[in-house]
């Protein structure tokens, strides 16, 4: 499949969308405050030089006659009053942008993380059932939330960040060099020092991250399958195993974090010793330089303090250079989901009638591994009957309707499949599914109640439908005896059906579905036989003019078929009714005196059972 590869940037822009207002508002009110609090030293420096420097008001002309300062020369308590009253004002003013800011940042965060999340689950719900086999449910799951957040921490919180410290870093820059030249690039030449060794960190904590989040994804998919086989997990005695694995996993993990955090340490360390030789230096500079008396004490006060106030940003500006490389991973990982190709059918796709006849024309197939998996089949499916296949397992069964239901989409050079003529690589995969009835040999129940997992095909549907369908799978009886009846919620929160209950259970859910062409894939393999004819009996008159593709590896399943097909090996070994499939030596045969003992036979066909079969010399069963 051609892989599209969307740029960090593109990403974050269509995430972005919907809540770039928020975010302007968060960059307009940030810079405000930003501003409002560069005016602090200001009104330190004027109170400094004025009470007790030797040039009061070290301001423009204009300014001091439209304030009338010159009525408070010469008055000291006067003179910080005002310097009071004004530091209160610019606090209230930058408070305030800070609160819009921080509120505006709240609703455009979770806006934000909400449509991630929302664009990811549409997406995963059209990806191809090919790409869900290839991927683990932990990983994924890891994506769409850890990345998730590493994302919504980048963009709301660091990149806006970013915005502001540069804006910060630009109007202090601009405001010392105002104030003294020398000391201002005595200032600045630490600036590259610090950006360089950022920049020396960078990748190299992106290496780590990455590595710490794979392994992060390893845990979570060792649990995730941990739980799902819990099962097979107490069966077997598993127990011990299974926690020294996690225990592998979990160290790997912990040991991935501990390496990271050893870099981050060197690198906030590194960072410290630089920022405390930066800030050192400007102080010894700018002591000479009140000493030569080239700048006041005002100004000397103000200018350590814009001096501290601008380190910080720089180095802050670093911490999120270097923490964006783990957004950049991130961005990776959930660009790679929102990469992989949808399925989409074209605009001009078929609707067509999809009660006729199916065809499987020479079809090849392999699931990419190399391994045929079906060798030129060829066979014919004719509208309204009842259509059989038998084969040894891995023969080819379940691929054959993965196939008709375009679960798998078979190249055009593979052969092709027909229903009533039209090639079902034209038609409309809606359209198809919603017309062809699956039960699937795994049926999976959803975590809700009875009622609403067999209803989930339609949108509005009656009770007394819901329970027509039941009787006919035969489990209309266990689903009454439950407590709460068809509100019995199934699965993880409620009640755990047995094999048997949850295929029947599918089975009912698939009758809701009125398809024209339905297919049970081994779904009977985990109710007992006579269960068995009673729900094939009542599915006889509920079919009407079905089609019905019948998988089985018991042959009482499938022999009342009108036409039986025998695949071996990927191929198509034999194909007829019972009565013809008996009377000729080959593999149905073979597995039918194996399956059937004497009684069953002399009931069935009266008639005696060999000692063995002799197409492949296997005993009968007595
Ligand atoms: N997603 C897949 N990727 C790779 N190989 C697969 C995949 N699904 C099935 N196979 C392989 O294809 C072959 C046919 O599998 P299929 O499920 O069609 O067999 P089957 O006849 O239905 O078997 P069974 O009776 O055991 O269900 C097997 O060898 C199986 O390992």
């Amino acid at each position: 499949m051609e892989k599209r590869k969307t740029g960090k940037l593109h990403v974050i822009t269509r995430f972005l969308k919907g809540n770039l207002h928020m975010f302007v508002l968060v960059l307009v009110f940030s810079m405000l405050n930003t501003v409002f609090n560069s005016l602090t030293p200001q009104i330190v420096r004027i109170s400094v030089d004025s009470v007790i420097g030797g040039e009061p008001y070290n301001l423009p002309g204009w300014l001091i006659t439209a304030l009338n300062l010159e009525a408070l020369r010469g008055s000291g308590w006067q003179v910080l009053l005002l310097a009071g009253a004004a530091i209160m004002v610019t606090a209230i003013i930058s408070g305030l942008c800070n609160y819009v800011s921080k509120m505006e940042m709240a609703k455009g965060s979770e806006g934000f993380v909400k449509g991630i999340r929302d664009q990811l689950y549409a997406h995963i719900q059209k990806l191809p059932f090919s790409w869900h086999v290839k991927h683990q449910t932990g990983e994924i799951i890891q994506r769409c939330t850890s990345d998730v957040e590493v994302i919504r921490n980048f963009v709301c919180n660091q990149m806006v960040e970013v915005f502001r410290l540069v804006f910060l870093i630009a109007l202090y820059m601009g405001i010392m060099f105002s104030m003294n030249v020398k000391i201002t690039l005595v200032a600045l030449a630490f600036i590259p020092v610090i950006i360089g060794y950022s920049g020396f960190f960078y990748s190299r904590i992106a290496k780590r991250f990455l590595s710490a989040d794979e392994a992060e994804g390893e845990l979570s998919s060792t649990v995730q399958e941990n739980l799902t086989g819990v099962r097979v997990v107490r069966a077997f005695g598993r127990e011990k195993f299974e926690i020294q694995r996690f225990d592998e996993k979990n160290e790997k993990f912990a040991n991935l974090w501990i390496r990271l955090g050893r870099l981050m340490s060197a690198y906030w360390g590194i960072g410290d010793l630089i920022t405390g030789l930066q800030i050192l230096t400007v102080i010894c500079v700018g002591v000479m330089s009140s000493v030569n008396g080239d700048i006041s004490l005002g100004e000397f006060l103000a200018f350590v303090s814009y001096n501290s106030t601008l380190i910080w940003p720089v180095r802050g500006l670093g911490r999120i250079l270097s923490e964006m490389s783990k957004a950049g991973v991130s961005i990776d990982r959930v660009a790679y989901i929102l990469d992989s190709e949808e399925e989409q059918d074209p605009a001009d796709a078929l609707t067509p009638p999809i009660d006729r006849d199916i065809k499987f024309e020479h079809i090849n197939f392999s699931y990419g591994t190399g391994y045929p998996v079906l060798k030129d089949v060829n066979f014919t499916i004719p509208a309204g009957k009842t259509f059989a296949i038998l084969g040894g397992t891995g023969s080819g069964k379940s691929t054959l309707v993965h196939l008709l239901n375009r679960l798998y989409d078979l190249p055009a050079e593979c052969g092709r499949i027909t229903i009533g003529g039209v090639d079902i690589a034209d038609m409309s995969r809606e359209h198809l599914r919603r017309n062809i009835g699956m039960v699937l040999q795994e049926p999976f129940l959803f975590s809700r109640g009875i009622a609403d997992n067999i209803a989930i095909t339609r949108e509005e549907v009656r009770h007394e439908e819901i329970r027509e369908a039941a009787r006919i799978a035969c489990v209309d009886d266990s689903i009454q005896n439950f407590h709460h009846g068809y509100e019995t919620i199934v699965g993880e929160r409620g009640v755990t059906l047995s094999g048997g209950q949850k295929q029947r259970v599918a089975i009912a859910r698939m009758l809701m579905q009125k398809a024209p062409i339905m297919v049970f894939d081994d779904s009977l393999s985990a109710v007992d036989a006579e269960t068995d004819a009673k729900i094939r009996e009542a599915l006889q008159e509920e079919m009407g003019k079905a089609t019905v593709i019948l998988i089985s590896h018991r042959i009482t399943t499938l022999m009342q078929a009108d036409c039986i097909l025998v695949l071996d090996d990927g191929k198509v070994a034999q194909m007829g009714t019972h009565q013809e499939l008996i009377n000729q030596d080959g593999i149905y045969k073979c597995i039918y005196d194996i399956q059937m003992n004497s009684e069953d036979r002399k009931e069935l066909f009266s008639e005696e059972l060999p000692e063995s079969c002799k197409y492949c010399n296997k005993a009968a069963v007595k």
